[in-house]
């Protein structure tokens, strides 16, 4: 989303599907023509851009794009490519939750290599140079013979795993997520860069205030997976009781019922937390016990 012309970002590739998702559930509305990167956003006055997700962080921080979806890996990559002295122009806004993975130093299974000190001064490919050349220099010391030694970090775009077996690294940095690939090419992970997921990130200098109004409704998206709603019947008496167990963001909706002493009450309940919450209301009285999907939410802090 850029303020002039009204452009924004978005990622292709893994993040891809829970990206769109994302931009759906944001009531974002756009037809993305067969092999057009740009997508003019029908019911907001705004532009999807779809880029690499290596290069958003770029587009990002020198101010040409508003907000981008990309990995944090990737935001860390860019930053840790910066000259020394200048400042990033890439604010992380919002963990969203998806596209976890980690950015791990592999080394064969078979190996004598055990720990990532053992790479100094050795051959590491990777398409994370810059993550990988910051990793390596916080371990190069002054060796046993008063020397330094430098780790040899050489880039690749894909098929990173291939290097050790290729003969062309003793060990690479590479992006783990299921393990699948990494077993496959028969290595093992001996110590990781970053861990990651994908985060919504802004440039620091724009003025568009549309940036707070997408933000916002992202957030509010991301939120709601978080959150069920929980509605359940309880006797009056058992009030205390249940707020304790389901006391809401704020507080929870108690309505009063046809039936004297009894309440119904409705609050949001973290989803992850929903079999032990309802098992501790079973306990305390509660009943006809519903757990409702939540589409969309929003608040102050959203
Ligand atoms: N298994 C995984 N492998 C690689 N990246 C992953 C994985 N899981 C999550 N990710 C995240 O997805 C981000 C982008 O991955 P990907 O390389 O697919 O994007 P892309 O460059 O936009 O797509 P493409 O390479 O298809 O053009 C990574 O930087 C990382 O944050
Ligand atoms: O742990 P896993 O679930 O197996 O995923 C990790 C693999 O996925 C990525 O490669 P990708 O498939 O994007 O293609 P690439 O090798 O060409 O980068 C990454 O570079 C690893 O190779």
């Amino acid at each position: 989303m850029k303020s002039d012309s009204n452009e924004d970002e978005k990622i292709e590739g893994r993040l891809q599907q829970a990206t769109l998702d994302l931009l759906s559930g944001s009531d974002i509305q756009f037809r993305r023509e067969t092999r057009l990167d740009i997508a003019l956003v029908k019911n907001l006055p705004i532009a999807l851009i779809f880029l690499p997700a290596a290069d958003i962080p770029t587009f990002v921080g020198e101010g040409r794009v508003d907000l981008g979806i990309t990995g944090r890996d990737q935001v860390g990559e860019h930053d840790a490519a910066l000259a020394e002295g200048e400042e990033s122009g890439v604010a992380e806004v919002l963990d969203l939750g998806f596209g976890g993975c980690k950015l791990q130093v592999q080394v064969p299974e078979k190996g004598d290599i055990r720990e990532a000190k053992q790479l100094v001064g050795k051959n590491v490919v990777t398409s994370f140079t810059a993550l990988s050349t910051q990793f390596f220099a916080g371990l190069e010391g002054v060796t046993e013979r008063g020397g330094s030694l430098k780790t040899k970090i050489k880039y690749v775009g894909g098929s990173v795993e291939a290097a050790c077996a290729l003969g062309v690294a003793d060990g690479i940095v590479d992006l783990v997520e299921s393990g699948e690939t990494m077993k496959a090419a028969g290595l093992k992970a001996i110590d990781t860069v970053v861990q990651s997921t994908a985060v919504l990130i802004k440039s620091k200098n724009t003025k568009n205030e549309l940036v707070d109004l997408i933000a916002s409704r992202i957030r509010g998206v991301i939120d709601a997976q978080k959150y069920v709603l929980c509605q359940y019947n309880i006797p009056r008496a058992q009030l205390v009781a249940a707020t304790k167990i389901t006391p809401g963001k704020r507080a929870p909706t108690v309505t009063a019922l046809e039936e004297a002493e009894w309440v119904a009450i409705s609050a949001m309940v973290e989803k992850k937390k929903i079999a032990t919450v309802m098992d501790e209301l079973t306990t305390v009285g509660a009943t006809d016990i519903l757990v409702l999907k939540i589409e969309n939410t929003r608040s102050p802090s959203s």
